[in-house]
Parts: structure tokens; C-alpha cells; sequence
């Protein structure tokens, strides 16, 4: 049931945290994107969750929701897909592993059919997803496929996520995990800002993400990215 995210070439994340009027959710969902991802690390709450899913349901395209914390896991009507994130480059256990067990500890019902486990390789140690995970971004491309293949060979996640957020990565690095990856989805996000970041990224992974350049490029940057990759 509903694994056609497979399938997706170009995703959009939308902060919750973040103000977007509503002329510009209608230019985005029409951007040809293929779905929209609502996440962000930091101040990200139900509050700002529910009325940002509100902002975008009406539309039609997958929603998937990727929570930062057990308390915005949630899987209302419009929501297709809880996108759960673990780092494999942190030496911190919850953001392996401990924030998942407090989750389902306290949880009343999951529906597993909307959940896809996805593993995060986090690069940029100034991100806020770098510094709040105290992830280990000083890593080598052998060391990047050997998370890889941890994730994809071993483990069985079946997406495996290349994030770079706020800051364009090193292809060469992407390319490793490339290489590496077997069975998963490669996700590549991080810092795409052009049609031809797009391109690049998006011929070495399965999925391309774009976040920041929504709020800060605008709706022209967004559709060059969309074409560079479809
Ligand atoms: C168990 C549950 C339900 C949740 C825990 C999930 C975990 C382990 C989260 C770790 C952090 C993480 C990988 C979050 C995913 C979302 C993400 C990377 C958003 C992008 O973050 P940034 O762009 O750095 O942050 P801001 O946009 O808030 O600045
Ligand atoms: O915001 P940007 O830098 O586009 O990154 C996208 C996404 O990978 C963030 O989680
Ligand atoms: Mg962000």
C-alpha cells in the first residue's frame, strides 16, 4: 500500500516553523513536485504542524510528515506517509534509536502501513539537524558507503538519506553512497539552489529535496528544479 513514493524524483520541504502565504502553497503544489515533506529540527510543534498540513491538504499531492520528536508523529486524514528518520553517524543513541523507543513507549496506535524508516547521514555539522544530533560530519566517502551499506545491507531501511541541509554537498561523496546502496531510496538534500544543482544531485540519487530555496529563491528556482530532474 502506498509505495509509490519510490517513485518520486523531486520532493519539497516545507518548515512548519516557517510562514508561507497561501499563494505561494497553490505555486508550489502546481510546481510539478512530487510531494511535499513537512519537517524541520527546530520549533517545530503540533500546532505549527496541524496548521501547515491544513495549508497544503487540499491539493492532492502525497503529504508526508517526518517528525523531529515523538510528539509530532502524527497520522491525521491528510497525512500519506510518516517519513521516521534515525542517524547513522551520531554516537548519540537517541537519535538512533532512543527517540523511537519513547515513541512507541507512550504511543496509543501506529498505523505501520504509513511508516517508512528512513536512515540519515548528516553532513553539514552547522545544520541544525548537525548540531542538535552531534553528528560525526567529518566523514570520507568510504566511510559514507560503509553507513550505507550498514543502513541498506544490514539494516533494511528502505530509504537511505544523504542530508546536507542549508549547504550544497560534495557530489563525490553522494556518489559513494550511490555506489554503496543496494535496495534503498537514495534521498539527496542539502543547499539546491539552480536547475543545474538539481541535475547534478539528482543524476547520482533516486530523490532530490529541496527546502530552504522555497523561502528563499522563490517560485521560478523551485520549477527549475522540478524540470531538471522530470
Ligand atoms: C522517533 C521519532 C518519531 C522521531 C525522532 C526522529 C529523529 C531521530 C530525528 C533526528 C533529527 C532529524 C534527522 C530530523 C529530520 C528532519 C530534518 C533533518 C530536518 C531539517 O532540519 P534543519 O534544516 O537542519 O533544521 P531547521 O530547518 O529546523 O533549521
Ligand atoms: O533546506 P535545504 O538546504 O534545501 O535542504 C533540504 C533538506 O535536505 C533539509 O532537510
Ligand atoms: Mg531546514
Amino acid at each position: 500500500m502506498h509505495a509509490n513514493w519510490k517513485t518520486w524524483a523531486h520532493v519539497t520541504k516545507l518548515d512548519p516553523d516557517k510562514h508561507l502565504p497561501q499563494e505561494a502553497v497553490e505555486e508550489i503544489v502546481t510546481s510539478g513536485t512530487d510531494a511535499l515533506m513537512l519537517s524541520g529540527t527546530l520549533n517545530v510543534t503540533r500546532e505549527n504542524l496541524h496548521e501547515l498540513l491544513e495549508l497544503v491538504s487540499a491539493y492532492g499531492l502525497p503529504l508526508v510528515v517526518e517528525p523531529a520528536s515523538p510528539d509530532c508523529a502524527i497520522f491525521d486524514g491528510a497525512v500519506d506517509h510518516l517519513f521516521v528518520p534515525s542517524v547513522m553517524n551520531t554516537n548519540d543513541v537517541r537519535w538512533i534509536v532512543g527517540k523511537h523507543y519513547a515513541w512507541l513507549r507512550h504511543a496509543s496506535s501506529i498505523d505501520w502501513e504509513m511508516v517508512v524508516p528512513e536512515a540519515y547521514i548528516v553532513l553539514n555539522p552547522n545544520s541544525a539537524v548537525g548540531r542538535v544530533t552531534g553528528a560525526d560530519c567529518t566523514l570520507s566517502g568510504e566511510d559514507v558507503a560503509a553507513f550505507v551499506e550498514v543502513a541498506d545491507r544490514y539494516f533494511r531501511f528502505p530509504i537511505v538519506y544523504i542530508e546536507y541541509s542549508g549547504t550544497y554537498g560534495d557530489p563525490g561523496i553522494v556518489q559513494a553512497a550511490s555506489e554503496a546502496v543496494e535496495n534503498a531510496t537514495l534521498y539527496y538534500g542539502g543547499g539546491i539552489r539552480s536547475a543545474e544543482q538539481a541535475a547534478e544531485m539528482g543524476r547520482i540519487a533516486d530523490t532530490i529535496v529541496v527546502g530552504n530555496a522555497v523561502y528563499e529563491e522563490g517560485i521560478d528556482v523551485l520549477r527549475a528544479t522540478v524540470r531538471a530532474v522530470q
